[in-house]
């Protein structure tokens, strides 16, 4: 559902993606990980239109994004760093805005924000201007907005960044119960989130795809190497840096 192919992203001389190639099949949350600046955002950025690749492709559902981008964009829920814009509108009205601009009728957004908010539990902040909420009230309003037309391809940069425990266990919960109709990413920088949530991951690093990982026997496999149950942070560390501690980790 989400072909990309030798992504390239640019910002002047800096390359911030590298030829970075992979595919996502529906049924598959794929977990993007990689340290700070590695690429992640901007190449979520691209596949959701956001930003135009510098060379490359990117292609969701069989539409290529730059090419044919309001057939892409249809099929996309995208939730961005940081929180929603519009601080000034509740979540009420940010909702039923962006289910107008997603082109449903009345009685669909009414049905559509209820399902979101009921989702993702907003219901005590619908009257509330965002810019007044909590971080973890906004990113869910984020969320709401992303899944509100139940889209076949969801690109979420760090869902649960700013959620409480319980908050985040439900948000996992939430991916998990749609994983199975839809092709989802999620970049996050908590591991223990990959083992909870993913069926894939990759591994990015200074804007190119460093190790492809997956669940296997005894953990989670990346090639020649596997992190025992809760002990990914040292593939990690190893992946990224070089450090060589997975032995007394793994
Ligand atoms: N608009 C821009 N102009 C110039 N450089 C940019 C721009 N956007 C991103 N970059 C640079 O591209 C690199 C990749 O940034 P990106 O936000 O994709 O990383 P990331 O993996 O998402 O990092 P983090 O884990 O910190 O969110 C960084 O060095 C960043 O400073």
């Amino acid at each position: 559902m989400i072909d990309i192919r030798q992504l390239v992203k640019r910002f002047g001389t800096f390359t911030a993606v590298d030829g970075v190639s992979f595919s996502v099949e529906r049924g598959t949350v794929l977990g993007f990980l990689g340290p700070n600046g590695a690429g992640k955002s901007t190449t979520m950025k691209t596949i959701t239109g956001f930003l135009a690749p510098t060379s490359g492709s990117v292609s969701v559902c069989g539409f290529d994004v730059e090419k044919a981008p309001l057939e892409a964009k249809r099929r996309i829920g995208y939730l961005p760093e940081g929180a929603p814009t519009y601080p000034d509108m509740t979540p009420a009205g940010f909702l039923d805005f962006i289910a107008d601009v997603r082109g449903m009728t009345r009685a669909q957004r009414t049905q559509a924000v209820a399902g979101a908010v009921e989702r993702v539990e907003l219901g005590a902040v619908l009257h509330q201007p965002i810019e007044t909420l909590s971080k973890g009230f906004k990113r869910r309003v984020g969320l709401a907005q992303a899944i509100l037309h139940d889209p076949e391809v969801l690109i979420l940069d760090e869902p649960t960044d700013g959620l409480d425990p319980n908050q985040k266990h439900q948000v996992r919960r939430l991916i998990a119960s749609m994983a199975a109709d839809k092709a989802i990413v999620i970049s996050t920088h908590i591991l223990e989130e990959v083992e909870a949530v993913c069926t894939r991951a990759l591994i990015i690093g200074r804007g190119k795809v460093l190790a492809e990982g997956h669940p296997a026997e005894g953990g989670w496999r990346f090639g020649d190497l596997v992190a025992a149950p809760g002990r990914m942070d040292a593939l990690f560390r190893r992946i990224t840096t070089g450090a060589s501690d997975l032995g007394e980790a793994a």
